[in-house]
């Protein structure tokens, strides 16, 4: 007969039996239990404990009242520590509740869900929540920058990490918690608790330097990504509109003088694009274009991408120190994409670059030249930035000799088929498909969306819906719901006009602004000397007599 495995034993103040099931009733259990329950006066019952003499081990739960006693038996399975622990150890529920209370070292749980399950008082308090506040919810909503869902998913420890929460970091460990049936039921989270001064600074160290290479490893990549194999040319610019049309002029007029120039438009209206062909069709075609966004840099990288290193400036620095961005663009051209988005420390200290072309590396002492065209670009709407003081006057005219502006693409939906079909096409040559066709319907669609994403926007869209499109044909569909035009293209191309862009877009008298900013030089390079010509003339690499004559003319700029 099987015998079995769990049972229940009630037991009055006198040892009588009161209620018995399962193993409860077997007659050799129910002896042993009585036997313990008598003797309670000299060695008290314990909450859990091991059933003595009875084979296979079974542990028993005894909840003890006035009146009486009610054993629960079940079995402990071999080599169950827990069991055995609480078998063994009489404080074993003091111990549990030190672990979950511990103030240096919190504990939190999570279900297989990534809910809490349970958060130490002192985490709770940490993050100023009230007790059991944080229960029930997504653990990643409650902690910041949590990994523990990741070990409910991996069921992969990580054990001693850096971990910054609310500007504090902590050394953590997330252990994923498995049942007997190696099933994963849970994770805990021990987070060391002791304050900020607990962590040895060593660590600490170790986690700022982690943080600023992945920054940069981040910064790397994009900037790698950016670096395509592609040539760019006038050809690469697609569209007949009249603005692209006059943009292309613009560009075969502008790219062979050497003065810097300033690309205005929104995102994805090629400014890269165009910025490419200025180089390759400028005398320094030949040499090399480096590229440059200063919104995506992280702060700490500004100065030293931009001016280079010297060896040792700082930790973790390149011990043969760097070249920079200026000095990589010798003789070639800098793209300098975002430039709206630079701060203004360090507008100050560009702007130093580009009045003499000189520079020093970071932790360097040495003073570089380098000889560089500089091409600009920016979405943002330089006007406001000026009157907001985020952006330097100075700056903006140094920059912008030569300012091109960009049309949206709402401001010529001509060019959309022309886009679409070339877009198409690189699409299918690059995966090695049959080309898709786009039907006159689907196009007057195209060209009734608000393309707030401009052409890039066009792209990407052309290139999922020829993925989601079945047969040889682009359905509506496949584009998946775009934004319909509201008609807002006039007011828009009037905001990001730059304060001295003429009023019809890409036009402009380009010996005027090379006039200006060559007046410009030799105001300031006067300033600069104290008006000793001589110096001034070989400085900028002009006459004497040809700097006379400029003078005049800034003379008379200043009387008119
Ligand atoms: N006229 C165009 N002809 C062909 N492709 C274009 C044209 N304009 C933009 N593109 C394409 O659209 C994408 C975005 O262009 P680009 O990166 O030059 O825009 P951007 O103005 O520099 O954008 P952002 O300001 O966001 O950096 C690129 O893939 C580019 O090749």
């Amino acid at each position: 007969m099987r015998r079995d495995t769990e049972g229940i034993l009630v037991l009055d103040e006198d040892g009588q039996t009161r209620f018995a099931s399962g193993l409860g009733i077997d007659a050799a259990v129910a002896q042993t239990l009585s036997r313990v329950w008598m003797q309670r006066s000299g060695v008290p019952v314990k909450r859990l404990f091991a059933l003595p003499g009875i084979e296979p081990a079974h542990s028993v739960a005894a909840l003890v009242a006035s009146q009486g006693v009610c054993f629960l038996i079940f079995a402990a399975g071999e080599g169950d520590e827990l069991t055995e622990f609480i078998a063994t150890v009489d404080c074993a529920a003091d111990i549990f509740r030190y672990f979950i209370t511990n103030p240096y070292e919190a504990m939190n749980v999570i279900d297989a869900a990534g809910n809490l399950l349970y958060m130490s008082p002192i985490h709770e308090r940490s993050i100023g929540l009230k007790r059991g506040d944080a229960i029930g919810r997504p653990v990643r909503d409650v902690i910041e920058n949590t990994r523990l869902q990741e070990v409910v998913m991996t069921g992969k420890p990580q054990i001693g990490e850096a971990h910054e929460s609310h500007g504090v970091t902590r050394i953590v460990s997330r252990i994923p918690i498995f049942d007997r049936n190696r099933k994963l039921v849970a994770a805990i989270g021990q987070v060391m608790f002791k304050g900020p001064q607990a962590i040895p600074q060593a660590i600490q160290d170790i986690s700022n330097e982690l943080a600023r290479v992945r920054q940069e490893r981040d910064f790397y990549k994009r900037e790698l990504s950016g670096i395509r194999n592609r040539s760019y040319g006038l050809d690469q610019i697609v569209g007949s509109s009249n603005a692209i049309k006059r943009l292309k002029e613009d560009v075969l007029r502008v790219a062979p003088l050497d003065v810097p120039v300033l690309l205005v438009g929104e995102s994805g209206t090629g400014k890269e694009l165009v910025a490419h062909a200025l180089h390759l069709l400028s005398p320094r075609g030949d040499k090399s274009l480096t590229l440059v966004n200063a919104a995506a840099m992280p702060a700490n990288l500004v100065e030293s991408e931009l001016f280079g290193y010297e060896g040792g400036a700082f930790t973790g620095a390149d011990k043969r120190g760097r070249k920079g961005k200026f000095e990589l663009s010798n003789s070639g051209s800098l793209f300098l994409d975002e430039i709206g988005d630079m701060p203004l420390e360090m507008q100050v200290k560009l702007l130093r670059v580009l009045q003499d072309g000189t520079f020093q590396r970071v932790g360097g002492d040495r003073l570089l030249h380098s000889d560089f065209r500089l091409i600009s670009a920016s979405h943002r709407d330089f006007q406001q930035m000026i009157a907001d003081n985020t952006f330097r006057l100075d700056l903006f005219y140094r920059i912008s000799a030569v300012t091109l502006y960009l049309p949206p693409l709402r401001d010529r939906l001509e060019d959309i088929p022309e886009l679409a079909d070339t877009f198409l096409a690189a699409f299918a040559k690059r995966q090695g498909v049959p080309k898709k066709s786009i039907d006159d319907h689907v196009i007057r669609y195209l060209q009734s969306c608000s393309w707030p994403g401009n052409v890039r926007q066009l792209q990407h869209a052309v290139e999922r819906a020829a993925i989601f499109s079945d047969g040889d044909k682009l359905a509506i569909e496949s584009f998946g719901g775009l934004e319909r035009s509201a008609d807002t293209g006039a007011s828009l191309e009037k905001e990001y006009r730059p304060f001295d862009m003429p009023t019809n877009p890409g036009r402009f008298d380009v010996w005027e602004a090379k006039q200006r900013v060559e007046l410009e030089l030799i105001a300031e390079a006067m300033e600069r000397t104290g008006g000793n010509k001589k110096r001034v003339a070989e400085e900028l690499g002009i006459s004497r007599s040809y700097l006379y004559k400029q003078l005049r003319m800034l003379e008379a700029g200043k009387t008119s």
